[in-house]
């Protein structure tokens, strides 16, 4: 396991207010009538050398919020800065320099490969895109990249389709190591496999994040995976970030009313802990993000829901060291103002 919690470093990606709003068109005229607030203000930093796990039940915004990161879409607000540079407003044309530097590892390896190019021609790719290689080095390279990452070189002028799923997921890793990126959002890259396979692939992050020292977002619904790869924890609900805590803190003591319940549907490995751990069981059905509630967005299947939860949204603070929580049981408790500080 791979334990960067006591290397200090610095904010390699700071993410403020970030907000994904996506229109919605009706009517004879295609009027835009409201919008999905997929993302909806949510601030955070991951540090150079971590991996941030952002957790979340399925629909909360998680993978609209890596995408967002790296600016796949343009962004309805907030900021976005990569190593110091702000992307959030950048064109297109502006981005096509700092995007080597910013990767992205999908879910689904058998959607996100080109069926019809072979595994040199997938990974080689973005060299043919970004650098001015001679072939001869875009061939050494490649041939690199698959020893780096487990495929066999004399593979390579097969296709995805014959492959398993871990080695097409293990193309694209090679994929997006191609240009030596510093930060690669990870989005669910082990959920579409089979759980055989999906502790060699997360070896393989982990051991390409110590050669490289690769900074990574790691996008899962699987806590009890999370917890095995992820320095640092963000806990996402309906659009906003509700917790962010370090490892050991998080599962050890869930501040947020929701991460008690998410964690209180996972096996607790540690018998001490699973004893004091209360069943949560929530009710209902996660809102709309095109009609979110007013007040806290959890406030309809909070179960310690107050009547300011109804009424004012609860700000996003530091409420311990390195640990913060939008909720109103924390918020007299608060040491800082939403604005001072980040995670
Ligand atoms: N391009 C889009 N247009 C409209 N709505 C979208 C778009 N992409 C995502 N959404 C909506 O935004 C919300 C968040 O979706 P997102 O895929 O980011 O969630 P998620 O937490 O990653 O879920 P999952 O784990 O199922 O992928 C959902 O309500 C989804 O339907």
């Amino acid at each position: 396991m791979l334990d960067n919690a006591a290397k200090p470093s610095k904010p390699l990606v700071q993410v403020r207010d970030l907000q994904m709003h996506f229109p919605i068109y009706s009517g004879l005229f295609r009027r835009q009538t409201g919008a999905v607030k997929a993302v909806d203000g949510v601030t955070f930093d991951v540090m150079e050398g971590e991996t941030l796990g952002l957790v979340g039940e399925s629909g909360c915004g998680k993978s609209t919020c890596g995408r967002a990161i790296l600016r796949l879409y343009d962004i309805t607000g907030g900021e976005v800065a990569i190593d110091g540079a702000r992307i959030g407003k950048m064109s297109q044309g502006d981005l096509r320099p700092l995007r080597p530097a910013m990767q992205m590892v999908f879910q689904d390896p058998q959607a996100s490969l080109n069926p019809r190019m072979t595994v040199e021609a997938i990974i080689r790719e973005p060299l043919d895109e970004h650098t001015k290689l001679t072939a001869a080095e875009k061939e050494k390279k490649v041939g690199e990249l698959m020893d780096t990452v487990g495929l066999n070189r004399r593979f390579a002028k097969r296709y995805p389709h014959a492959f398993s799923g871990g080695q097409r997921q293990r193309i694209g890793i090679a994929r997006a190591l191609a240009l030596n990126p510093k930060f690669i959002v990870c989005d669910e890259p082990i959920a579409a496999l089979d759980v055989s396979i999906q502790a060699q692939v997360v070896n393989l992050l982990e051991d390409l994040q110590e050669q490289f020292g690769l900074t990574y977002l790691f996008i899962s619904h699987d806590l009890s995976m999370v917890r095995h790869i992820a320095t640092r924890i963000a806990v996402m609900y309906l659009g906003k970030v509700v917790e962010l805590a370090p490892r050991g803190p998080l599962y050890e003591e869930p501040l947020h009313p929701y991460t008690k319940a998410l964690l209180s549907a996972v096996p607790e490995p540690d018998p001490a802990l699973a004893q004091t751990r209360e069943r949560v069981v929530l009710q209902g059905d996660v809102p709309s993000p095109a009609n979110p509630p007013k007040g806290c967005n959890f406030c309809t299947r909070c179960p310690a829901v107050m009547d300011v939860c109804r009424q004012i949204e609860p700000t996003y603070q530091e409420v311990r060291p390195g640990r913060f929580v939008a909720c109103h049981l924390y918020e007299s408790t608060g040491t800082a103002d939403a604005t001072a500080g980040h995670p």
